[in-house]
């Protein structure tokens, strides 16, 4: 119940701050101050839904023969190390630090250096709430303070969000001390839709799983197949949206796509493009620099979100975690061959499905091999459902009451209430 004190109080604390918080954020990040209001809302809603579960933390008491007994305690690990991404800074943090406080840890976080602002708000939040001093730390650094950090011997936890091959050289340095890790890592997941979708609802539900947070989400639905008698009318509604999308100022009220994240990933992203077209892919809007009016913002690393047409399985830019708005639109014709399809990837983390038969819908997503499956919805994320991939997007949860066993381990305690038999 202490930790649960402290954890709402600290949940009251970014709600009254949530404006300048959110102002942070977008600073940080650059993306839209109106995505960054519900970053901050879900931060606060993570901490108060583990401060709910901190206090109901329990074992469990099991009955053996002869009035024996045993039980089980949840304990906490220790020492949890948290490395996070760049494309939700502080809310990565609270999916983070919320189950590893409740649970009892304390722990050591380190932001992607392009990020390094927010999360030391949330530091000095949670101090201002009660927490006592070292209980939740931040290191700023890059590649090589998050490996001291992971291969550190009083660490007794890594919870890692980024890309792939990060996550696999942190599982390797983590092997080296038998420490248990969660990855958050990337994806390339499918969207499907079906012809018999509300079409409206599924152009809609397209845009969230494409250019939220300028295209950089993890679990984005970035491979975007829908029925062939439906193509040409979803995207041309698409395409027709698209073209509207605000750029700009990402302080601004009215502005829903701010700047990527740095020169090298909008280079990375176009360089994305320019293949695509070379394979055959038909850009049918964007995928060019985007130059500002504003004097203030010439030199900021904006595009124009962009959408590829005819694009197919083998392309790079299907295959491939482009990490920045662009969506490739791919036909299919049966849910036989598209779930063959949505399956081939190397990665898991999300997918998603429009249809209105709900039969269809759950068959679909019974066979998706993705960890967060969305029926007529994309990119929601509320702190009470597990969020996690399967595959190469990782492993662990976050999210949920499943990821308090994630922070914690299991001891279990027997208790002879007879004579010892022993058998020498
Ligand atoms: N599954 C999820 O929940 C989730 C959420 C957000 C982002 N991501 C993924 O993150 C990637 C983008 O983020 P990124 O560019 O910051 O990823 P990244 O792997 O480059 O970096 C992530 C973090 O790891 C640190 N790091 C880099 N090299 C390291 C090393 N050798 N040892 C220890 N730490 C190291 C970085 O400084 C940063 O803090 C994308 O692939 C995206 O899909 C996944
Ligand atoms: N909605 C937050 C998803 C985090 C992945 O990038």
């Amino acid at each position: 119940m202490e930790r649960s004190r402290v954890l709402l109080e600290a949940a009251r604390i970014i709600r009254e701050r949530s404006e300048e918080l959110a102002t942070m954020e977008t600073i940080n990040n650059g993306k839209s101050i109106f995505e960054a209001r519900v970053d901050i809302e879900i931060s606060w809603q993570t901490l108060e839904y583990y401060a709910g579960l901190a206090g109901s933390m329990a074992g469990q008491h099991v009955q053996l023969p002869g009035g024996s007994f045993g039980y089980t305690r949840r304990e906490p690990l220790g020492v949890c190390v948290g490395i996070g991404a760049w494309n939700y800074p502080f809310q990565i943090a609270c999916w983070k630090s919320g189950p590893a406080l409740a649970s009892g840890n304390a722990m050591v976080y380190k932001p992607s250096p392009f990020t390094p602002i927010t999360v030391v708000l949330l530091a000095e939040i949670f101090r201002e709430a009660g927490a006592p001093p070292g209980l939740f730390n931040v290191v700023q650094g890059g590649a090589s303070t998050g490996e001291f950090l992971s291969k550190h011997p009083d660490v007794a936890k890594i919870s890692f969000t980024g890309s792939v091959p990060t996550g696999s050289k942190i599982m390797e340095m983590a092997s080296k001390g038998i420490k248990p890790v969660t990855l958050e890592l990337g994806g390339k997941s499918p969207l499907i839709i079906f012809s018999d979708s509300d079409l409206e609802n599924a152009v809609n539900g397209a845009m969230m799983a494409n250019f939220l947070t300028q295209g950089q989400v993890c679990c984005n639905g970035t491979r975007v197949f829908v029925q062939s008698n439906i193509l040409q009318k979803f995207t041309e509604e698409v395409v027709k949206k698209v073209k509207k999308i605000k750029i700009g100022d990402p302080l601004l009220e009215d502005t829903r796509m701010g700047p990527l994240i740095n020169r090298p990933q909008l280079e990375k992203v176009f360089a994305f493009i320019k293949g695509a077209k070379e394979q055959g892919a038909k850009v049918l809007t964007g995928g060019e620099p985007y130059i500002p009016e504003d004097q203030k913002l010439k030199a900021g690393f904006y595009m124009t979100p962009c959408v590829l047409g005819d694009c197919k399985d083998d392309m790079t830019c299907v295959k491939e975690e482009i990490f920045g708005p662009v969506m490739s639109i791919l036909p299919f014709d049966t849910e036989e061959e598209v779930l063959e399809r949505a399956n081939n990837s190397t990665y898991g983390l999300a997918a998603g499905v429009f249809t209105r038969d709900i039969q269809r819908a759950h068959r679909v997503v019974a066979s998706l091999q993705a960890g967060m499956c969305f029926i007529n919805n994309y990119n929601v994320s509320p702190v009470e459902l597990p969020f996690g991939g399967y595959k190469k997007s990782g492993f662990g949860r976050e999210n949920g009451q499943v990821t308090i066993e994630y922070y914690s381990q299991l001891k279990t305690v027997c208790v002879e209430m007879g004579k010892v038999e022993s058998v020498f």
